[in-house]
């Protein structure tokens, strides 16, 4: 068990929606929040924003009530900023001043970064001056961003909060935000569809479906799917784990070692070497060669053990369990693939991963 939680007891409703369930999600890392449409994922994260004033939902913070029965702490006593698809922001004053605003109400005792690391984080510098009503979808979420972590907040919620970004500029700022947001010891709930940026973020996930919270698991077991979630296309993918060793400024490459191998992604500017970094790989994207091949364009190589072979049950696919250099891998190929090469645990493989399924995309 972690040392501080957030423990939520919910029976909220609102219009003709419940939303139920327990849960105690850890005052640590991110945690995830994963579910379909209308599954109550939103409504989640107002309540524990303190958005939300239904009776029958019980909210402690580590030792603090925020609401149980009739006591409620406002949200602005509990500084846990919600920033969402598409947060407003005062119209009336510039980004600047929406910052500096934040940054006046934050109390002490709060998380997160100084001015000058924000601004360089969500590269606000040329919007600082500029009226928030003439902004564009993005720019307004990272001055959304920017607000949330101004305000001297002790969890943050993001709701959908980098959806508007493009892409390229979400793949950067993803794996730096968590590797900050664990330096300011900034505790933060997920809420997203894409599995790619919850890999990248979550330590753990929260299933919430059907106006139902589910189990916390762990990001890696969501992510096989075997908690009955998986991406959002149904199927598997997994995490690794790596080490930035380099740029190439010419081809615009990044080296990422796991363990001793190298993998080569396109365009992760933003993390400095030495800095460490997940790699969501869907299993879709990984081919599997029992030898050496040349002549191939995929570089990404991966010497892997077959650690467990599953079938999926009346499709053409399987599931091929790896390890690589001690962390986990998933391939989805066919059956036919799979008896061709007589696959079976403990086999020696070679992963191969195409660039392309590495790079920023949206998802
Ligand atoms: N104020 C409200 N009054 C009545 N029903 C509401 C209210 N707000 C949300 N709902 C309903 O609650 C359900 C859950 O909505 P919520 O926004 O929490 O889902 P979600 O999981 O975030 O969905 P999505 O992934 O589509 O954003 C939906 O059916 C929605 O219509």
């Amino acid at each position: 068990m972690p040392d501080r939680t957030l423990d939520i007891d919910l029976d909220h409703r609102r219009g003709g929606f419940s939303l139920t369930g327990r849960a105690s999600l850890p005052l640590s890392g991110v945690t995830g929040i994963a579910g379909p449409n209308g599954a109550g994922k939103t409504s989640l994260l107002r309540v524990i924003a303190g958005l939300d004033r239904t009776r029958g939902n019980t909210i402690r913070f580590d030792s603090e009530t925020w609401q149980y029965d009739t006591a409620f702490l406002p949200a602005h006593r509990r500084r846990a900023p919600l920033v969402f698809q598409d947060s407003r922001l005062f119209t009336h004053l510039s980004v600047a001043g929406n910052l500096d605003y934040a940054g006046r109400r934050a109390a002490p005792g709060g998380h997160g970064p100084d001015r000058a690391e924000l601004i360089d984080l969500l590269q606000l510098a040329p919007l600082m001056a500029r009226r928030t009503a003439d902004l564009s979808g993005g720019e307004r979420q990272r001055v959304a961003l920017g607000r949330a972590l101004s305000a001297g907040p002790r969890l943050l919620l993001l709701d959908e909060a980098f959806s508007a970004l493009d892409a390229g500029f979400r793949q950067n700022l993803l794996p730096v935000l968590r590797e900050r947001l664990t330096h300011w010891q900034l505790p933060a709930l997920v809420v997203s569809h894409s599995a790619r940026e919850l890999a990248v973020m979550a330590d753990h996930v929260l299933p919430v479906e059907n106006g139902r919270v589910g189990t916390l698991c762990p990001r890696d077991a969501w992510l096989a799917g075997s908690e009955g979630a998986g991406d959002t296309t149904g199927e598997p993918g997994a995490v690794l784990t790596g080490r930035i060793t380099g740029h190439d400024a010419r081809l615009h490459l990044t080296d990422l070692h796991i363990g001793e191998h190298r993998i080569a992604l396109p365009g992760l500017t933003g993390l400095s070497v030495g800095r460490e970094a997940r790699l969501y790989v869907p299993a879709r994207d990984i081919t599997l060669a029992l030898d050496a091949v040349d002549g191939l364009s995929v570089r990404n190589r991966l010497p892997a053990t077959v650690a467990a072979i599953t079938d999926r049950p009346d499709t053409a696919w399987c599931d091929v369990e790896l390890e690589v250099a001690t962390q986990r891998l998933c391939a989805r190929i066919t059956r036919a693939a799979a008896e061709a090469l007589s696959l079976k645990p403990g086999d020696t493989v070679i992963a191969l991963i195409k660039s392309a399924s590495l790079a920023p995309r949206q998802d």
